[in-house]
């Protein structure tokens, strides 16, 4: 088994992302050379997850940054809005790229006015500031981990240990480290009240069985894996303490885009009366999108369903539809566990910093 969980390598312009289309026989880095390099990596999942993307891709402009000497800051300003919006095409749905992108188009326009500072000083501001989200995501994960934790094991009584259901991988694999969803459960195992993890497989792409299982097999983490078929089951068969999953889009109402499968697991949770949290760092959270059906939802190619490596498993002739996501309600969510604490959906709101996006009404 490969030994390593650390997804994104940066120091000094060099940037290294493990390769997550290998995991889990192959444990293999590749550099990252440029804002090209960065895009590709994201749009063919190389790296995946909200905040990882949103990682590599600035990283990728920050090694480009640190390899070129540009003298006018009006041209370097230009440089970097448009490398930035470029890497917010890379993939659709998780926001926290183009949430990225904006602060960091904000910085460079404040910047490039402020008469004080010259090209280079404004080039060495920028890179501090993209490195610093990286250490930022890191802190934030282990807030969501105690906040979760501690939510989770308040609604069980006296020392009875949890039993906790997540989908797709929001691990180290997915952020800078420790991880959002997979961040509650290192908690709880760490604090010693995971009695088991159940991890879905996450058809058709299977993130579950080939990613976050390496993590919890890593970590010597009490766990099994499931397919995504298998949870209604497993709630009628087991007791479940909570569902714990991830956010690639968190809006202002409080629905919120996953993983696809998310949705249906959310149904099933409030049928058998378990607990369904979504765990997301703020930088998942899209204040200018009023309610889930505005999210756009990736679609994925065929063959990601049809195949298994080279091996077609579905009969050839029949047609496919592959969203990589999808969007569950509000409605069906007990709370958000972020950075700042654990939100119900309704406050979400509550949250967004003055002055940001527009506003709506519902
Ligand atoms: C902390 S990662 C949260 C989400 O990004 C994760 O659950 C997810 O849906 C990832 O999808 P992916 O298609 O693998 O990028």
């Amino acid at each position: 088994m490969p030994g390593t969980l650390q997804s994104i390598k940066y120091e000094n312009g060099k940037l290294e992302i493990l390769n997550q289309l290998l995991l889990p026989s192959k444990s293999e880095y590749v550099a990252i050379t440029g804002v090209e390099e960065g895009w590709q990596a994201i749009h063919s999942m190389k790296v995946r997850g909200a905040p990882a993307i949103a990682m590599v891709g600035c990283l990728s402009l920050a090694v480009e940054l640190h390899n070129e000497e540009q003298h006018d800051k009006k041209v370097l300003r230009q440089e970097i809005e448009g490398k930035l919006n470029y890497l917010v095409s890379a993939r659709p749905t998780a926001v926290n790229m183009k949430i990225a992108a904006e602060e960091l188009i904000a910085l460079a326009n404040q910047l490039s006015k402020d008469e004080t500072v010259s090209s280079e000083q404004m080039k060495e501001k920028f890179l501090g500031q993209i490195e610093a989200m990286l250490a930022k995501d890191l802190e934030d994960n282990m807030a969501i981990g105690k906040f979760g934790a501690k939510a989770i094991i308040g609604t069980v009584k006296d020392t009875k240990n949890v039993r906790i259901v997540t989908h797709c991988n929001t691990g180290s694999l997915a952020t800078a480290g420790y991880g959002t969803a997979l961040g509650v459960i290192r908690s709880l195992h760490a604090e010693k009240r995971l009695e088991h993890v159940y991890c879905t497989e996450t058809r058709p792409y299977n993130q579950g069985a080939r990613l976050t299982a390496y993590e919890l097999v890593h970590e010597r983490i009490p766990a099994t894996l499931i397919c995504d078929s298998m949870v209604a089951a497993l709630m009628r068969a087991r007791t479940i303490t909570a569902v714990v999953v991830g956010a690639d889009r968190v809006v202002a109402n409080g629905d919120t885009a996953n993983k696809i499968g998310t949705y249906q697991i959310a149904v099933i949770a409030r049928h058998h009366c378990v607990p369904f949290y979504v765990a997301a760092t703020l930088t998942s959270i899209d204040f200018n999108i009023p309610s889930g059906e505005h999210i756009v939802i990736e679609e994925r190619p065929e063959c990601e369903m049809t195949c298994i490596g080279d091996q077609r498993i579905a009969a050839s002739g029949i047609s496919v539809w592959n969203p990589a996501f999808d969007v569950t309600p509000a409605e069906l969510i007990t709370g958000i566990i972020t950075e700042k604490g654990i939100f119900a959906p309704s406050e979400i709101i509550n949250l967004k910093p003055e002055g940001n996006g527009p506003e709506f009404c519902e």
